[in-house]
């Protein structure tokens, strides 16, 4: 299925840029040489806000899993196809960026979707959203047993993967549990009935959810993990003050959590890859009386993910998280281009500008140690 010259390679080529060229041999001027990644889990948005976040994840991503939560969201392969194409033309020119698109599953998509979806060519996932959960999630799923397996029999018959918010959103459950709560819930008794529904879980945030993807069957239940989880626990959102750009769902957790989780990406194993859940919301609306949840990661998350990797000493482990494991899952070729990050200390933007306002990202105004540069 892959090219050999792909897959011969079992980790990154971690390079001296001394080596065949000309600069001095120190630990310091390193190159980190990846197959390009894919970004498993990405909002774009649309209009202003497509066209200003866009570039920042054309340039080094290969592919991206588009979600659909828009307003209104994209509940059909009409609309997903609409959408590609805007996301196709607002792409820098020569950028060979490829949107894979996902279906927002509702309580009244019919199976006939799903091969509309399928013969598509497009749309690569149906995402499912429990009604409330998070951002643009009021047209989603109220009662999947009850509404929804019709279709998810659909998706198995066409190899259409479940991507899943996995939070419940009683209110009565604390917002800190709603994870685990939903894999004891929801998430193990819909693939004990369904077993053969491919289903990956979307940023995951505790040890409940390590646990429970790695005692899945290989290659038909992983998970997507963000930079935000995998490096800040809740202080972050309390640091010397309310935080409203550490603001996400679901929301940071506990220490202990998080150190689960990287000892997960960083174990080799091929349950976990890339996604950043990159979220951009404009700035007046996370810092306001309700602010709301999503972190705007895309233009700093491959120097976040190789700093997780690096400090946890398996840089060898981290092509395989982002570029392997999450095309291998889905029954993609791998990319075949490279990327190259160079350690080049790099100051992050305050923020970015665009025509209606502007986005501050994660990490604003800090110094990252690898710089992503395409070539
Ligand atoms: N992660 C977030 O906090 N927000 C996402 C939605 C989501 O992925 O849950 C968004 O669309 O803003
Ligand atoms: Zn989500
Ligand atoms: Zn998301």
């Amino acid at each position: 299925m892959h090219s050999s010259a792909v897959s011969s390679f079992s980790g990154p080529v971690i390079t001296p840029a001394s080596k065949p060229i000309i600069r001095k041999p120190t630990a310091a001027s390193m190159e980190l040489k990846l197959t390009k990644p894919d970004d498993w889990h990405l909002h774009l948005r649309d209009g202003d806000l497509l066209q200003a976040v866009l570039p920042h994840t054309a340039s080094s991503f290969g592919r991206a899993i588009v979600m659909p939560n828009l307003k209104p969201p994209i509940t059909t392969t009409a609309a997903a196809v609409a959408y590609r194409d805007s996301i196709l033309g607002a792409l820098p020119t020569g950028s060979g960026f490829d949107p894979l698109m996902t279906l927002y599953l509702t309580d009244n998509t019919s199976p006939e979707e799903i091969e509309l979806a399928r013969r598509s060519g497009v749309v690569f996932a149906v995402k499912l959203y429990p009604a409330g959960a998070t951002t643009n999630s009021q047209d989603g799923v109220t009662d999947i047993f009850g509404k929804c397996i019709p279709v998810l029999e659909q998706m198995i018959e066409h190899s259409m993967p479940l991507l899943v918010h996995g939070e419940v959103t009683d209110p009565k459950v604390d917002t800190f549990d709603r994870e685990r709560v939903f894999i004891e819930t929801i998430l193990a008794p819909l693939i004990q009935k369904l077993p053969q529904l491919k289903v990956v879980m979307e940023h995951i945030t505790t040890m409940e959810a390590v646990k429970f993807v790695e005692s899945c069957t290989e290659g038909s239940v992983a998970a997507t993990v963000t930079p935000q989880h995998l490096l800040l626990n809740r202080n972050s959102l309390f640091q010397g003050g309310l935080q409203p750009h550490n603001y996400c769902l679901p929301v940071l957790k506990r220490e202990t959590h998080r150190q689960a989780i990287v000892k997960a990406v960083t174990s080799g194993s091929k349950r976990f890859f890339l996604g950043t859940d990159s979220a951009p919301h404009e700035r007046q609306k996370k810092e306001c009386s309700c602010g709301c949840a999503g972190i705007y990661s895309a233009p700093i998350a491959l120097s976040l993910y190789a700093k997780v990797f690096e400090e946890a000493g398996a840089l060898d482990k981290l092509e395989a998280f982002t570029s392997f494991n999450g095309p291998d899952f889905y029954g993609l070729q791998r990319n075949t281009s490279k990327i190259v990050l160079r350690r080049s200390p790099w100051r992050v933007p305050d923020s970015y500008q665009f025509k209606s306002g502007e986005i501050v990202p994660m990490f604003a105004g800090e110094t990252l140690e690898w710089l992503p540069s395409t070539d």
